[in-house]
């Protein structure tokens, strides 16, 4: 097991990418503080969700603590942190993964959109980042934290203009954190997941030409998995990476280098 006796928090962890990053942290050996948001943000939160996630864990034979908190409010961030202090008595591995993508055009972006999508996507992982990374120190046994990026840091998207500034920075807010936190034997990365099929963009691929132009222009020939991203954030989290930090991971099936 890659994360035998390891702490981790996972934000973003009721659905979607984070779900299956819970459990394939518990599957590698971990217990886990599970952060979501509740029902009434733009219709993205379900706790319901969370008690199957919690389920799939204990099956395990590991722990979840779930913790619910809008993830751009830094109260959250302590909030988390001090869940798997009490529970687990530390935190050696954090999957800063919460985020959000309410496609919308760009001249007429309301400034409401663009402001909510920078607080959770890059406001909130610099206050889990910086919390969590507080409490490594502390404990003085280094630790691992891996960032959900994008595959939209490197490439745009036209109704994605509030969101891909936000996985951009987060590609280059773990590249700096790596240095910042490195010499304290903390190692920072992140995973740049493609087109995975979750709620967050459930809707947009829907539209059937998008999907055949997605699936056509991903080598491996089908749309992504939550767990084909889970098992390479498990991996970064692992000491098998540990003398990786400040690198960034595609997990994109080669969409991204497919030109022609
Ligand atoms: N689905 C995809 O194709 C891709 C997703 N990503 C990124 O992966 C991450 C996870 O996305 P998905 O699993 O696809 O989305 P999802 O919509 O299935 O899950 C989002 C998760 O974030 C949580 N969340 C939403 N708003 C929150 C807030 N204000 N505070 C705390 N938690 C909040 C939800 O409770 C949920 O657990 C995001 O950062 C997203 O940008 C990156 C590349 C591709
Ligand atoms: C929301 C998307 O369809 C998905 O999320 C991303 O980060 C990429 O832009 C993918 O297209």
């Amino acid at each position: 097991m890659l994360l035998e006796g390891k702490r981790a928090i996972v934000t973003g962890g009721s659905r979607g990418i984070g779900s299956a990053i819970v459990v394939e942290f518990a599957r590698q050996g971990a217990d886990v503080v599970l952060g979501y948001f509740g029902e009434n943000d733009s219709g993205y939160g379900r706790a319901s969700a969370v008690d199957g996630v919690v389920a799939e864990v204990e099956a395990l034979g590991r722990r979840c603590v779930p913790v619910e908190g809008n993830i751009g409010e830094p109260a959250t961030a302590a909030k988390l942190v001090d869940a798997a202090v009490t529970a687990f008595g530390g935190v050696d591995v954090l999957s800063s993964n919460a985020g959000i993508c309410p496609f919308h055009g760009f001249l007429d972006m309301p400034p409401e959109i663009l402001q909510r999508t920078v607080a959770v996507n890059l406001e909130g992982a610099f206050y889990i980042c910086q919390a969590a990374a507080n409490r490594m120190k502390a404990q003085g046994t280094g630790g691992a934290i891996v960032a959900t990026s994008s595959i939209s840091a490197l490439v745009g998207g036209g109704m994605q203009t509030h969101y891909t500034p936000t996985k951009a920075g987060l590609h280059s807010l773990m590249q700096s954190t790596a240095i910042a936190l490195g010499p304290h034997g903390i190692r920072c990365n992140s995973v740049m997941p493609g087109a995975i099929l979750t709620d967050l963009n459930r809707e947009d691929l829907e539209d059937e030409e998008k999907l055949a132009y997605f699936s056509k222009r991903i080598p491996l020939g089908r749309i992504g998995q939550p767990r084909d991203v889970a098992t390479c954030v498990a991996f970064l989290a692992s000491d098998m990476a540990a003398y990786v930090t400040g690198a960034s991971l595609l997990v994109d099936g080669g969409m991204f280098v497919n030109l022609q």
